[in-house]
């Protein structure tokens, strides 16, 4: 009988800090995926009947970038007022333009590209963090982002970034969310972006958002799957951070909390069935 982590059991339970957590366990990655982008559009328009412009984090990693290859092809993309929308990111590999392993290309070719092609999505609404293309390291690239951010911000909001609607994140199998990994300087970070060097998850150098900017968001949803994420869901689902950066140095993704909701969206084998 393995001591391990038990499973996840799929159930709306009071939040460990501003907003309600969901938990919705899928079958496996691909109706994971599927039902995310589904989510996603449904948001995105649900959001449009009662404001706009609608804010988007975007996420890298193999789930987030299916995630939006399944957005690409779904009947409901062409429902939404993409010219009212607006794309960031969550973190980035400090990586040149048009990298193949940067989470920007990765997105562009998934979504992003057709979307301004075929659905008035504007070019200026897609808000890359700028990469060695553009500055000289990731804390310029994080200094950069932040002011782009702070244009979108409210009056007077700390940290400067727009309410987000929506923030995607993966979670690595040690329980990273964005470029925030466990013990890593990152994870006290203030402000709204940082810079992050020696990531255990190649390459080495980043841009993140910090955890007060994920934490503006409201709605937070962290998409899981793979056994290997079962260990550090469970943690994370079963830690009371209650907003307080330090209880997450072991477990990032125990400090990624909407303000209004945070949903895990799992496959079975992330949530240990
Ligand atoms: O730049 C990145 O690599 C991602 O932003 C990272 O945070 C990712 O989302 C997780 O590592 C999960 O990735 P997988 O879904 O591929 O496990």
């Amino acid at each position: 009988m393995s001591d391990g982590p038990g499973p996840i059991a799929g159930s709306v339970r009071p939040g460990v800090a501003a907003g309600a957590r969901l938990v919705v366990v899928h079958p496996d990655a691909g109706v994971l995926a599927e039902a995310a982008a589904a989510r996603l559009l449904t948001r995105i328009l649900d959001v449009q009947s009662v404001r706009s412009p609608v804010h988007v984090v975007l996420t890298g990693g193999t789930v987030g970038i299916r995630t939006l290859a399944r957005a690409a092809v779904s009947p409901l993309v062409t429902a939404v007022d993409w010219s009212g929308v607006h794309l960031w990111w969550g973190d980035e590999r400090f990586l040149p333009d048009g990298d193949p392993d940067r989470n920007e290309t990765q997105a562009r070719e998934a979504l992003l590209d057709a979307l301004v092609a075929e659905q008035g999505l504007p070019v200026e609404n897609v808000h890359a963090m700028p990469g060695p293309s553009a500055v000289g390291s990731p804390e310029e690239g994080a200094a950069a982002y932040a002011a782009e951010l702070a244009r979108f911000a409210g009056d007077g909001v700390a940290p400067a970034v727009p309410a987000f609607d929506v923030l995607l994140l993966g979670m690595g199998p040690d329980g990273h969310v964005a470029s925030l990994f466990p013990g890593h300087e990152g994870l006290g970070a203030t402000g709204a972006t940082a810079g992050v060097h020696h990531s255990p998850k190649p390459p080495p150098e980043r841009v993140s958002l910090t955890f007060e900017a994920i934490r503006a968001a409201r709605e937070v949803w962290i998409v899981a799957a793979g056994a290997e994420k079962a260990a550090q869901a469970a943690a994370a689902l079963g830690t009371a951070t209650n907003g307080v950066p330090g209880a997450v140095t072991d477990v990032p993704a125990a400090g990624a909390v909407g303000r209004s909701r945070t949903l895990w969206l799992l496959d079975a084998a992330a949530a240990g069935r």
